[in-house]
């Protein structure tokens, strides 16, 4: 019985930090006054399914009644619940919003997580092949919209928008918001993409760079196709880097948002940092493995200091292990242990692995999107400091 009610009051309480995180990015924009997302799981449904690329789809949700939806900060990604074979847990999932917001729906572009190069007997991405199978009519149970990296619209400098892969989505959200508010300050789209196959949402970008003097795209293909012409599909062959951008963005304050894969945003970010931008004006998204810690990060480092092996306990699944820096964070090490727990972004933005701390310390390795409340932490980006019981 006592452990129902703790069950439940950590139900609640989790509940209470998961609105807590959309109301951050709701006052970040308090001039905003449509911005209402909702509590909980929402079911919406499939409304489309488009083929953008190789591997990609786009996935058109809309409330079942016809419900106008609320509104997200152009960047913000969606978490979905996705249905797995009777019995089992959703598989949760964050992907990033690919449209402006619009009342009739939101859209995701999603790629078919393929298995590493080196190891292609691997199945792929759990989530993206779930989400993938799916068809239009199919129902889908998704929290509302959050997340800290978003155009801000209190920051008024030119931008330059740097994107690799299918990390361009969030960045289109932001274009396509910018386009339909008028907006005029200039901005530089980067974007790095192996060729035309791969290339998501061409169009739509194209569109806005035709229709908006004031917007540049400037496209690298890394292994263009033997067809692929420059200029019609790209500007020039190779991987974006640091030289590339000094070279064409004009000597200025401009903001930098980033979305890729993870080496690209490691080298984008740390070759900004270098050539003088200013940390506060370098904004990133990074999602699972391409999480990555910048210098102004206070975060502190991933491992352990050495010394005797600090224990970590699971009170209510009785598990007692040593730490022993085999795994990046605590939620790696609960889902080694086979304890259920959810994640959704794995980045420390979504909330979703949040743990109760019953005894003990932990250091985080990047800085959050969401803050965890007093005596919880974010699993995904959690370490142990000293010896710890979660209440797991
Ligand atoms: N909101 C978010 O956080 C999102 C994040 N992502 C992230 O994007 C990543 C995957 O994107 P995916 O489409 O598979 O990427 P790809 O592997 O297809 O790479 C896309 C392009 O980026 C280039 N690239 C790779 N590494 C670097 C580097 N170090 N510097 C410059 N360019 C580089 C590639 O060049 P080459 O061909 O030479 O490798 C290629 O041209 C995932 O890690 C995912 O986590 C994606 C969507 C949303």
């Amino acid at each position: 019985m006592r452990m129902r009610r703790r069950q439940q009051q950590f139900a609640d309480d989790k509940q209470a930090f998961l609105e807590a995180v959309a109301i951050t990015a709701r006052a970040s924009r308090a001039d905003k006054q449509d911005y209402l997302g909702w509590t909980g799981q929402r079911e919406l449904r499939i409304s489309a399914i488009v083929d953008e690329a190789f591997g990609v789809k786009s996935f058109y949700f809309t409330d079942p009644e016809g419900a106008p939806l609320p509104s997200f900060e152009p960047g913000q990604f969606l978490t979905c619940h996705l249905a797995t074979s009777a019995g089992e847990k959703p598989l949760v999932r964050c992907y990033s919003l690919s449209d402006r917001p619009r009342e009739e729906y939101y859209r995701l572009t999603v790629k078919l997580c393929s298995p590493p190069a080196d190891r292609p007997q691997l199945p792929p991405g759990r989530g993206s092949s779930r989400l993938h199978a799916m068809q239009v009519g199919d129902r889908l149970s998704v929290s509302a919209p959050r997340g800290g990296f978003f155009l801000d619209p209190r920051r008024r400098h030119p931008l330059v928008l740097i994107a690799g892969g299918i990390g361009v989505t969030p960045i289109v959200s932001m274009l396509a918001s910018l386009a339909e508010a008028g907006d005029d300050r200039e901005v530089y789209l980067f974007y790095g993409v192996r060729n035309s196959n791969e290339h998501p949402l061409r169009d739509q970008i194209e569109e806005i760079v035709r229709e908006h003097p004031n917007v540049h795209q400037f496209v690298l293909y890394s292994q263009p196709l033997p067809d692929d012409t420059q200029p019609d599909d790209y500007h020039e062959q190779g991987r974006i880097t640091v030289d590339l951008v000094r070279r064409i963005v004009p000597t200025g304050t401009f903001d930098y948002y980033l979305c890729g894969p993870g080496g690209l945003m490691e080298t984008m970010v740390e070759g900004l940092l270098a050539a003088g931008v200013p940390a506060d004006r370098v904004l990133y998204e990074a999602f699972g493995p391409a999480s990555i810690r910048k210098p102004s990060d206070t975060a502190e480092p991933a491992t352990v200091a050495a010394g005797p092996p600090t224990r970590v306990v699971l009170a209510n699944s009785h598990h007692e292990v040593d730490w022993d820096n085999h795994c990046e964070s605590l939620l790696e090490l609960i889902e080694e242990l086979g304890v259920a727990i959810d994640s959704g972004c794995r980045s420390g933005n979504c909330g979703m692995c949040a743990a109760r701390v019953l005894e003990g310390d932990i250091a985080t390795v990047k800085q959050p999107g969401a803050q965890a409340p007093e005596g919880y932490c974010l699993a995904c980006i959690s370490v142990p400091k000293s010896p710890l019981v979660l209440d797991l």
